[in-house]
């Protein structure tokens, strides 16, 4: 469950997002949308506490699965975000280049779980396999640069995957896919969600149908609606993203 009141961020002097709140029940699912530069990226990482020194982040209420990840350090810290996985919006370029995938699982499942390097390896192979990737000796080995735009979202999915969060957090995980590999990551969110509460930050709504709930982001401030209730609405920005997008 994740209850929210009144968060704020802001940066130096600069208020970033205003006095959000939101109430999530466990097991339901959350688009968070709104147009570019509102505040939903910002937002996703202010769910791990995810910023640097200048960044001051408060709430009268912050509690994601009973913990207030404000009020962690260290490898406290490291497990809640383990609980909470973020993929980031510039998958390929999140990874460490000079890195191939074996090693950067190995730190990955060295930081968030106690697994041996064998059992490391297995747990890897096995969160890949169930994204469907094949060919994986060939892929451990390999670098971020050999991978496309659909295999890069998968390993950092297969990697969000490997310490078995309890919401997994995707921040435009359709986005610059082609047509096939775009379905094909539905299909494989669809299943997910069977094990684990998504929160979708998204322009597509095919992503929207497999949340319950929708958080709906305009200058740094939010509302929150069911999606149903929020797809009949009237709000303007639905209106004129249907209209470009019918
Ligand atoms: N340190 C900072 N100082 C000032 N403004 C900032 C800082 N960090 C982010 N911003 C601004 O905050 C706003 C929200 O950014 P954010 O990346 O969360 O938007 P977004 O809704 O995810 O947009 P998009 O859909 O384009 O990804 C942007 O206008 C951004 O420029």
């Amino acid at each position: 469950m994740i209850v929210l009141r009144n968060l704020n961020l802001s940066y130096e002097n600069t208020k970033l997002l205003k006095d959000i709140s939101l109430n999530l029940q466990g097991g339901k699912h959350l688009a968070i949308i709104g147009e570019s530069g509102s505040g939903k990226s910002l937002f996703a990482r202010a769910l791990i506490a995810l910023f640097s020194q200048n960044y001051h982040l408060n709430a009268e209420e912050f509690l994601i699965n009973e913990k207030n990840p404000t009020k962690l350090k260290n490898k406290a810290l490291q497990e809640f975000r383990s609980e909470v996985a973020l993929i980031f919006q510039d998958a390929q370029n999140s990874f460490y280049p000079y890195l191939n995938l074996g090693d950067i699982f190995h730190i990955v499942l060295k930081t968030h779980t106690n697994l041996n390097a064998k059992e490391r390896k297995n747990k890897a192979f096995e969160c890949m396999q169930t994204l469907g990737l094949k060919d994986l000796e060939l892929l451990w080995h390999s670098f971020a640069y050999q991978l496309s735009t659909g295999m890069a979202r998968r390993i950092q999915l297969a990697l969000a995957l490997s310490s078995s969060p309890k919401y997994l957090i995707c921040d435009e995980i359709t986005t610059s896919l082609d047509k096939q590999n775009e379905e094909k990551m539905i299909v494989l969110l669809k299943e997910l969600k069977k094990n684990l509460s998504l929160i979708l930050i998204t322009h597509d709504f095919r992503l929207l149908s497999l949340c319950d709930e929708v958080l709906f982001f305009e200058k740094g401030k939010a509302k929150q609606f069911k999606a149903q209730e929020f797809l009949n609405s009237q709000n303007a920005w639905l209106k004129a993203y249907r209209e470009i997008y019918a």
